[in-house]
């Protein structure tokens, strides 16, 4: 995808100066919404930009220039271009189009835009044509929707469902799409052989931009992706089909059941990769299973077999492999015939005694791990993993 620097880009991403589409006169939906877009709104979307799967196209980049320019620094400040300096000359006339418009309208509209295509991008990638109408999500994060019950399924099995960036932002949408959709419960399972392997350790090759940039946008999207556990209104159901490394340990503090096989394993290495606990584990593991044992998972990496984190309180129930899957899938059905107004309000008034609370765990989580990141223990570990292909 060209490179966009935010609603900036650099000339080159443009397919070719002579496919400039000329720019209509701005005829831009000025938000009707009551309140504009905060600065954090902004920079969220500025980062959400950099995430879209596929390139918008010259028009669209140039209108998000245009807003981009406009809510920084207000009416086009600059003189006009040349004729023959195709680019600037349209990205010229794209700023200069927007008049006066104020600045606060102008962040609107760009945050309206970005999401507008971030969720366009992600259904594009959802529904595949000839899909069953309930079949969604991309081949990595396959979701399913029937029967009451709304199934996100990690699909990455060669790389034991290790989560990629991409991945964080289509759970994300998954989730978003569950909580509104006519489903009573959501589950949260994996395909093959692991359940997840937490993230995968070369997401900081692929996130845009110098190192401060990677851990920035990288910090944003870890608070968004933990923060739609924390707010998810439904009751949400982990099925652990086996191993669970990292992050898919750590957020299941935030679920309302988790069912595991005796095979599934859980292990939080953050240490042994210089990091540090996210998930809100380090304020939901010392309460779910007491300081001793937090600190024994979260500093010292100690992996949990499945009837440990039972017995720990992390797990709710442990079956048998070989008729795991039948057995959680049949209670599953029985739940999703609860009242689902009910089974929602109950699951937020137990969730909102905590919810302030879980938030700042998570923003003073995110903002120790974007230390984490930029140190020598945490590049080496991510080094030594790849080079050495180190087993933890
Ligand atoms: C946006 C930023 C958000 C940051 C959020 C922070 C979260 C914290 C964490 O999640 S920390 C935990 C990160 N995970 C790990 O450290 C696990 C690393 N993986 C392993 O240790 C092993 O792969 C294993 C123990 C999970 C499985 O070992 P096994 O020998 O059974 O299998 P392989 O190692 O051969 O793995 C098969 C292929 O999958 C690739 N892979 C596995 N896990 C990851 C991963 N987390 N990231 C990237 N790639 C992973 C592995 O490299 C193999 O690929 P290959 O066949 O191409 O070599």
């Amino acid at each position: 995808m060209a490179k966009m620097l935010g609603a900036r880009w650099c000339p080159s991403a443009l397919r070719s100066p002579l496919q400039v589409i000329s720019f209509p006169a701005c005829q831009l939906h000025v938000s009707r919404r009551a309140k504009n877009a905060d600065q954090k709104e902004f920079e969220n979307a500025v980062t959400q930009l950099k995430l879209l799967k596929k390139d918008p196209g010259n028009e669209m980049k140039l209108k998000l220039y245009a807003l981009y320019k406009q809510a920084n620094e207000g009416p086009c400040n600059i003189p006009k271009p040349g004729v023959l300096n195709l680019i600037n000359k349209a990205k010229w006339d794209a700023w200069n189009a927007l008049g006066n418009l104020p600045k606060e309208t102008a962040r609107q509209n760009y945050v309206d835009l970005v999401t507008s295509l971030s969720s366009s991008s992600a259904s594009s990638s959802q529904v595949k044509p000839g899909a069953d109408k309930e079949q969604q999500g991309s081949e990595n994060v396959v979701v399913t929707s029937e029967d009451g019950i709304t199934k996100i399924m990690l699909n990455r099995p060669t790389k034991k469902n290790a989560i990629t960036t991409q991945m964080y932002q289509e759970i994300i949408l998954a989730l978003k799409a569950a909580s509104k959709d006519d489903s009573t419960i959501t589950v949260l399972t994996g395909n093959g052989d692991y359940y997840c392997s937490g993230n995968d350790l070369s997401n900081f090759n692929t996130l845009p931009g110098e190192i401060e940039e990677k851990v920035k946008s990288g910090g944003i999207l870890l608070r968004d992706f933990v923060a739609c556990f924390i707010d998810f209104p439904k009751p949400l159901i982990a099925v652990v089909n086996g191993p669970a490394v990292g992050i898919s340990v750590t957020i299941l503090g935030l679920f309302d059941a988790v069912y595991a096989s005796d095979k599934a394993t859980f292990h939080t290495p953050f240490t042994h990769l210089g990091q540090s606990p996210e998930g809100c584990s380090s304020y939901t593991f010392p309460k779910i299973m007491g300081l001793a044992k937090a600190k024994e998972m979260l500093i010292f990496g100690k992996k949990l077999t499945a009837g440990e984190a039972c017995a720990q309180g992390l797990v709710t129930e442990v079956f048998p492999d070989s008729t795991f899957q039948t057995e959680v899938w049949t209670r599953l059905k029985a739940y999703s015939k609860i009242p689902p107004n009910a089974g929602r309000i109950s699951k937020q008034i137990i969730r909102n005694w905590e919810k302030e609370k879980l938030h700042a765990v998570n923003a003073e989580e995110v903002r120790v791990l974007q230390e984490r990141w930029q140190s020598e223990e945490f590049l080496n570990a991510v080094m030594n993993f790849f080079s050495k292909r180190a087993k933890l």
